[in-house]
């Protein structure tokens, strides 16, 4: 038996299972136009492969500027119901560097798990990876919740953090942080997300996975 759906907030979805995803990507310069942003085409292309059940997207450009980040991410999960928001950059320690301040700005609670596994895994990756002060965090309001995730900047972190490392045959050596996202969101009173497990197998407890008719 999965947890009850008890998000009422989102009238929108087309489908009960749609999940509602929110993209932020934080760059000063990506968003004054001195580079292209790769970090919202990362994330749709890793998505595209990852969930086969249905989602919807909502996606946002913003410079590194607390209140900005802040508010943003608050639309998007109390005026345009996300379930699910994912931030890209401004995880490290440079002075203009603060998504996860206004990330916990806004939170009800802390998650450290994600943002402690997501450090782990990136260490395989690049030895950088220390100084990601990333958070994940809940934003409870009355009728609605959901998940937020800061992802770190670099393009290539999307896939790595979110679908882990595997070895030359496909199979997982280190598990990417996405596969808890599902039995999150189901604990959280959201949709039921499936995922395609050739790129990210879901964990779930026995009693928690729902018997296909
Ligand atoms: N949205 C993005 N699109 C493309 N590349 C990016 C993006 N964000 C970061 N990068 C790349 O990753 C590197 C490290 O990311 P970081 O967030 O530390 O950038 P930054 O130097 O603070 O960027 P900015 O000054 O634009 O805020 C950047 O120098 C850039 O090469
Ligand atoms: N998986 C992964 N994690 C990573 C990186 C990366 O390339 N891959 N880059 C690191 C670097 S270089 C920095 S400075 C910090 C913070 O990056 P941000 O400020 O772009 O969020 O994330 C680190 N974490």
């Amino acid at each position: 038996m999965s947890a009850k759906n008890t998000n009422t907030k989102n009238t929108k979805r087309s489908h009960p299972d749609e999940i509602w995803i929110g993209l932020v990507s934080i760059s000063d310069r990506a968003s004054s136009g001195v580079y292209q942003d790769e970090g919202i085409p990362a994330l749709q292309t890793w998505f595209g492969k990852a969930l086969s059940s249905p989602w919807h997207m909502e996606s946002r450009l913003i410079p590194d500027e607390k209140e900005l980040i802040s508010k943003t991410i608050v639309e998007l999960i109390d005026e345009v119901g996300c379930d699910l928001v994912l931030t890209t950059g401004g995880t490290g320690p440079s002075r203009r560097d603060v998504t996860p301040e206004a990330t916990l700005a806004i939170a009800s609670r802390e998650m450290p798990g994600f943002a402690e596994q997501m450090r782990q895994i990136s260490l395989k990756f690049v030895a950088t990876a220390i100084l990601s002060r990333q958070v994940a965090a809940l934003r409870e309001i009355d009728d609605h919740a959901a998940l937020i995730i800061n992802l770190p900047g670099q393009p290539k972190a999307i896939q790595e953090t979110l679908e882990g490392l595997k070895d030359a045959d496909g199979k997982s050596i280190v598990p990417g942080i996405f596969a808890a996202v599902p039995y999150c969101i189901d604990l959280i009173g959201g949709p039921y997300v499936e995922t395609n497990e050739t790129v990210i197998k879901a964990f779930r407890p026995k009693s928690a996975i729902r018997v296909k008719n």
